[in-house]
């Protein structure tokens, strides 16, 4: 009798060594980051660009902003839906989560950390921005894999110059028990790409397109990187989003980050190498920030598939 076998994310590796693109590992390395992105919608990077060192001071960092009263928390407040403070939500009340807007720049961390802590905490910028740059460095290498497999690198040079980087982090509270609690209700991400890394304390899902969910281990050098509807749009359709959860267990609190990318003052659209008789043009070009607004919305909210009902062909 043969025993299930559980299915496994992809699990890329992204050491120094493979990031000449001149070698033939690039090579490689893009059909394989590729290729999970087009059956998973995600797959679990190990990479080296931020040390133990940098994890655990990001995490402590976290556990600092957490540890404020929720008056100065939710001082946080943004324009966009979901990037300032979000938390007590009847639905997920476990769930605590703050955004930094800009956060690869010096004046967006600045700008938060001042907000927190008005006398300034320069040990909280400085992880804060060391590891957004790391990990915005990641989503780079994987962004310009997949272009380049495409063909389409010079439209993702235009792309990246209107990429924002929000930083978030989060906090979901143990719920005290053996129980399996939703931490996160299952959801796709509203963003271009996501690349989310927990502490310690697992709780990460991912549904394959089986419809099995997947838990994905916690490690300091695992970081799963998520395609977001915009990818899906920009793509037309060749890499779709992974709908994901949290479930929490256990007496331990759970911290996770997640560095999300938008595109700001430029249209998304699928350049004109993605379109052919056989892959027609899904999705009309639309405005990232208006997409995250009509999303909050209450029609955005009924949509089962908020981005074909928003911008669908
Ligand atoms: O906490 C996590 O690992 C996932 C968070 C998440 O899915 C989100 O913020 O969109
Ligand atoms: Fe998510």
């Amino acid at each position: 009798m043969g025993s299930l076998k559980k299915p496994n994310l992809p699990v890329i590796e992204f050491s120094v060594k493979h990031l000449d693109t001149a070698s033939s590992s690039w090579f490689t390395k893009r059909v394989e980051v590729t290729r999970a992105l087009e059956e998973y919608g995600c797959f679990i990077a190990t990479y080296e660009g931020v040390s133990q060192e940098l994890h655990d001071a990001i995490f402590l960092a976290s556990q600092e902003l957490f540890d404020l009263p929720t008056e100065v928390k939710v001082l946080n407040t943004s324009d966009t839906p979901s990037h300032g403070y979000v938390g007590q939500i009847p639905v997920i009340p476990l769930y605590e989560g703050l955004g930094i807007e800009d956060s690869t720049t010096t004046h967006g961390v600045e700008r938060f950390t001042k907000l927190m802590w008005p006398s300034g905490k320069d040990s909280f910028s400085e992880s804060v921005l060391k590891y957004t740059k790391a990990v915005a460095e990641l989503d780079q290498i994987v962004m310009r894999m997949v272009a380049t497999n495409y063909g389409i690198e010079e439209h993702y040079e235009s792309l990246l110059g209107s990429t924002t980087y929000l930083l978030k982090l989060i906090k979901y509270i143990s719920p005290q028990g053996d129980d399996r609690n939703m931490g996160i209700v299952p959801h796709t991400d509203k963003t271009f790409m996501s690349i989310l890394h927990q502490n310690e304390v697992k709780g990460l899902e991912i549904k394959t397109k089986d419809g099995e969910w997947i838990e994905v281990h916690p490690s300091p050098s695992s970081f799963i990187v998520m395609a977001g509807d915009a990818c899906m749009a920009w793509t037309n359709g060749r890499i779709e989003p992974s709908c994901h959860r949290v479930m929490m267990q256990g007496n331990t609190d759970r911290y996770s980050l997640g560095l999300f990318t938008f595109i700001r003052d430029l249209k998304v659209e699928a350049p004109q190498e993605l379109v052919d008789e056989n892959h027609p043009l899904q999705f009309k070009a639309f405005d990232h920030y208006k997409y995250l607004h009509y999303h909050a919305s209450a029609e955005g909210r009924r949509s089962k598939f908020p981005l074909k009902s928003y911008c669908g062909i």
